[in-house]
């Protein structure tokens, strides 16, 4: 079923439960760590669990180490936590996160109100971070924000987001997430913008990170699977925004992308029912309705 160029596999890293979360009124650390287990049992194997920011800033995420501590492990899952700091990686690594992520940006003003610095000073707090974590053996993965737009500046110039995820793989980052932060991309651009990231970094180390706000976000990621990348962020019954991005909407919902990959042949390692499951009692928990269409269809 599979057609050239399409992977044969994706490997989906759910961000829900940070990403989602992060944005969404706050819920009991119970109910996250449910959620963490409810996506594990469902197959999922790359999950960001935890976010080790300023409580100032994102107080959604100030129970990070307790839900670190609270799940329940499930062999062959990693557990990733965001760092912006060296004192999110001290954090991090006391809490046993197995891998960690820093976050970076291709506009300067969305790292100015996000993290509170240039693009120039993230990445040099970033190399001390980089180096911590080595000495530990933890894994880091990178972000770039604002791939295909920014909330304050508009359009973003493709060289700099070329630039920063060249220096974030530099630096040593094993993977660089490119995020459509607030969900304005269309496919043609998508597809362009991967392209040219793939001219500096190998798309074997690149993933999409897309919003969905446009309701852009599952063309998208179609147009950019011809590229052959084949790391896929999202959030299960679409939870989610940006603290810092007024009007987005969460990342694309998990059961929506898993159906189409499914659909297209593509493998996921992931139970689409259970998967609705742990969406549908997480949006019960938020006293919300899953943002995920094929969720709402199941009707689990
Ligand atoms: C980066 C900072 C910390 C700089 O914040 P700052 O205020 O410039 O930092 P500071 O170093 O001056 O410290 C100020 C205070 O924060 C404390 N502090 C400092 N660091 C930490 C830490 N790690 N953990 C806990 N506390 C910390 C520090 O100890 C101090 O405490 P005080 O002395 O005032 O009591 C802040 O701006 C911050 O936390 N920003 C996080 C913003 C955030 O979480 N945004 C959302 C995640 S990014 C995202 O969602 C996008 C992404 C990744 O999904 C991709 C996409 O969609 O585009």
């Amino acid at each position: 079923m599979v057609t050239p160029p399409y992977p044969k596999q994706v490997s989906i890293f759910e961000v829900g439960a940070r990403d989602g979360l992060q944005n969404e009124a706050p819920v009991s650390t119970s109910d996250k760590v449910a959620l963490i287990e409810d996506l594990a049992a469902a197959g999922v194997n790359r999950i960001e669990a935890a976010s080790f920011v300023s409580p100032k800033w994102v107080p959604q995420m100030a129970d990070s180490a307790d839900v670190l501590n609270g799940i329940r492990r499930h062999e062959g899952v990693t557990y990733s936590a965001l760092t912006p700091n060296l004192k999110g990686l001290e954090r991090a690594i006391a809490a046993g996160a197995d891998e960690v992520a820093i976050f970076g940006a291709a506009s300067e003003t969305f790292s100015q109100r996000n993290i509170n610095c240039s693009i120039a000073e993230s990445l040099a707090r970033f190399t001390p971070v980089m180096a911590l974590a080595k000495a530990h053996n933890i894994k880091v993965r990178g972000y770039v924000s604002c791939v295909l737009g920014c909330p304050y500046e508009g359009d973003i110039a493709a060289s700099e987001v070329v630039r920063v995820s060249t220096l974030l793989y530099q630096m040593g980052c094993y993977e660089i997430s490119l995020g459509d932060t607030i969900g304005v991309g269309t496919a043609i651009n998508a597809r362009k913008m991967v392209q040219a990231v793939a001219s500096e970094v190998p798309m074997s180390q690149l993933a999409l990170h897309f919003h969905d706000t446009y309701g852009q976000a599952l063309a998208n990621i179609l147009a950019c699977l011809e590229t052959g990348v084949s790391v896929i962020d999202s959030s299960v019954a679409g939870l989610g925004g940006c603290p810092y991005a007024k009007g987005a909407s969460g990342n694309l919902a998990t059961e929506d992308l898993v159906y189409m990959l499914h659909g297209l042949g593509i493998e996921t390692g992931i139970d689409i029912h259970k998967l609705a499951f742990a969406g549908n009692k997480i949006s019960q928990a938020l006293g919300r309705t899953n943002g995920a269409k094929v969720a709402r269809a199941l009707d689990i």
